[in-house]
């Protein structure tokens, strides 16, 4: 039997043109080969065609079994489980509009967080995505936003991931409605949704994160540690490829949510509208006086005018480091500003270790918030 003939089976498309994450994939062994569709099969032919097939399943398995890409063996997986249940593999090309109703489901389980924390989930599900994307090394390539390692024991349970399993639950209920939808496409588009439902600026964003293994993860130690000072958030940031103006404009997120003493050991909201994306984490950086909190937690500090704010010991080198302090001060003043520079930050947090031709658009989309398009 020549390859030829093999190839020409006309089952071959429907095994080997499968779908990942919405991503059309065909290995390169199948488009070296391909034709433009298969010739009728002749009835008595069947059985024939029936075998050929399978041979053919099994070696694009065994070909993509022994290349080393995560996509690789994911196809594989499909083309297998294709094959055992006799059923091809289903081919789902997912639009920007797939993608918005997505963003629109993300958007209506944020708010629905009855009693929790400031009765949000969008301040807990922001910092899902900035984890997932922040442990990126620019030099090895390694960590980021493509793998969704978060899923997996032990970076699960890093010391700076916290809480976290909050956020991962919330979008798990996603992951059930839409399978379709890689995890790291998931958390890094909720926190898309975080920052525009909270009235924030649009964060440009688009797909093509494919899902890892807890082989990808990278080791404990590459998010900040808020108890350090500005030469560890430059180490930090700058290993992801970051400068001062972008690190600046990216601990503004701290304008949202707040500190939990069970999950990080510090206490407290930074501003007294948690749920609202605005820049009065640096006004309040500048305009109030803070103490050290006399407490018996780690080192933090408070407001002394109402002792109901906290600062971390990170977020106030924001006003102490000369170049930082430049950025801090001209977001305090100019929220416009924040909200360009932030946006532009955000986006490319949220792009770190995704490699460019895995994106399935070469211009990142705008996504509308639910109030946009009630209107
Ligand atoms: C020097 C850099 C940073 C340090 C040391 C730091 C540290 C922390 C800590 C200790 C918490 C409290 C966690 C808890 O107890 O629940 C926190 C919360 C938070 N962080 Fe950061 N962070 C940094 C940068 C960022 C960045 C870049 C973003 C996003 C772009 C961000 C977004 C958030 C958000 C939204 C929360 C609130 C989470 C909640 O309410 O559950 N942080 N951060």
């Amino acid at each position: 039997m020549s390859l030829a003939v093999t190839l020409r089976a006309p089952v071959r498309r429907a095994v080997f043109s499968t779908s990942v994450r919405g991503v059309e994939f065909r290995p390169k062994a199948y488009r070296r080969f391909t034709t433009e569709g298969p010739p009728p099969a002749p009835k008595s032919n069947t059985a024939l065609y029936a075998s050929i097939a399978a041979f053919t399943a099994a070696a694009a398995g065994y070909y993509l079994y022994n290349s080393n890409s995560d996509t690789s063996r994911e196809a594989t997986t499909a083309v297998k489980s294709a094959v055992q249940s006799g059923k091809a593999a289903t081919k789902f090309t997912p639009t920007k509009e797939d993608y918005q109703k997505v963003y629109n489901r993300i958007a209506e389980l944020l708010d629905e967080a009855g009693d929790y924390d400031d009765g949000s989930f969008a301040p807990v599900v922001l910092r899902l995505a900035w984890h997932a994307s922040g442990t990126y090394d620019k030099d090895t390539g390694t960590g980021g936003s493509n793998f969704a390692t978060m899923r997996f024991e032990p970076e699960s349970l890093h010391g700076a991931n916290a809480g976290l399993h909050v956020a991962r639950g919330v979008m798990e209920k996603i992951k059930q409605e839409y399978p379709w939808i890689s995890y790291g496409d998931l958390w890094t588009l909720g926190g898309v949704a975080a920052v525009q439902e909270m009235a924030g600026p649009k964060i440009p964003w688009r797909p093509g994160r494919i899902d890892g293994f807890a082989s990808n993860a990278t080791p404990d130690g590459r998010l900040p540690d808020a108890s350090q000072g500005s030469q560890h958030v430059r180490d930090i940031f700058y290993r992801m490829g970051f400068n001062d103006q972008e690190i600046v404009a990216l601990i503004g997120a701290h304008a949202l949510g707040r500190c939990h003493s069970d999950r990080s050991g510090y206490e407290g909201p930074w501003t007294f509208s948690p749920t609202t994306f605005t820049n009065d984490f640096y006004k309040l950086l500048f305009d109030e006086k803070w103490v050290w909190k006399k407490w018996n937690g780690p080192k933090q500090l408070q407001d002394k005018n109402t002792g109901s704010l906290m600062m971390l010991p990170t977020d106030y080198v924001l006003t102490q480091d000369k170049s930082f302090k430049k950025y801090a001060k001209a977001y305090a003043d100019d929220q416009n500003l924040f909200f360009k520079d932030f946006a532009a930050a955000f986006a490319k947090l949220l792009e770190l270790g995704v490699p460019p031709q895995q994106f399935v658009v070469a211009e990142p989309w705008t996504l509308n918030t639910l109030e946009e398009q009630k209107a």
